[in-house]
């Protein structure tokens, strides 16, 4: 197999179903997708098309049924669940549509967290500059439960990069927020790619979000149905509806 160090995720005819016989539903049909290194992608469609699916089967969340999910060149397809689990502590930022931070840590410690389970010191130093980074400097002793949902998002992400993951998946991110928080998540994950060369895909039903993406992935019935360069919120919103009328023919 060949490897493309510019490529930071490829997953190559990645298929995953679930349940057997008569009642099996194919989430992913055989989804060829390469992220390189220093870019942020989008990932839309229809509901139930397989987004959720795709990102976590590149999390090592979910083993794919057949293909492989390549991180850094390394195929992660058939690791159990221990190296799947290591893989997301080390190598694989996550952020999800409703934070998942620890409700009795402060925000400080919910940024060191992934330092900690892998046995690693908490660097103080390094989870302050994370918390300030996401304008957060002055509310690390707080608990989650004190922050906004905004901020709250802000401390997954600081929490996503602290361990200086190869990509950043996120799911969602700005579901459960209103406009302005939106905005400025969107905004600090945009800072991630162009300050911190970091790469993320970003599942997102808004092409408002995915307008900050440089590039779109379309998804239907678990297959690629198209990408769109350079996108704006008019062309996505366009290229969805039309999505929609191919869903619905
Ligand atoms: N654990 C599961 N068990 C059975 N079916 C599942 C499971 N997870 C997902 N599916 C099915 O796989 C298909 C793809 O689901 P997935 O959640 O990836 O889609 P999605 O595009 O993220 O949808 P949404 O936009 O609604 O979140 C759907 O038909 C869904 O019902």
């Amino acid at each position: 197999m060949t490897v493309d160090d510019a490529i930071a995720l490829e997953v190559r005819a990645l298929a995953r179903s679930y349940g057997a016989g008569a009642g099996s539903v194919l989430a992913l049909a055989g989804v060829d997708a390469a992220f390189a290194r220093g870019t942020f992608t989008a990932v839309m469609g229809p509901s139930g098309s397989g987004k959720s699916t795709l990102l976590a089967c590149a999390a090592g969340l979910e083993a794919p049924s057949s293909g492989s999910v390549l991180v850094g060149g390394e195929d992660i397809a058939g690791w159990d669940e221990v190296r799947r689990a290591r893989l997301r502590r080390e190598r694989i930022g996550l952020v999800f549509q409703g934070f998942h931070l620890m409700p009795y840590l402060t925000a400080a410690q919910n940024v060191a967290l992934p330092l900690r389970l892998a046995g690693r010191p908490a660097d103080h130093e390094r989870v302050a500059r994370l918390l300030d980074r996401v304008g957060l400097g002055d509310r690390a002793d707080r608990l989650p439960s004190a922050l906004s949902g905004g901020q709250q998002q802000r401390v997954a992400i600081a929490r996503a990069l602290v361990a200086e993951p190869e990509v950043i998946l996120a799911d969602e991110p700005t579901g459960a927020l209103d406009s302005v928080n939106a905005t400025s998540v969107l905004g600090l994950l945009r800072d991630c790619v162009d300050s911190l060369g970091q790469t993320v895909v970003m599942v997102t039903h808004d092409p408002v979000a995915a307008a900050y993406a440089g590039t779109v992935v379309f998804l239907v019935d678990g297959r690629v149905v198209g990408r769109m360069a350079q996108p704006t919120a008019e062309s996505v919103a366009g290229q969805l509806s039309r999505l929609d009328e191919l869903v619905a023919a």
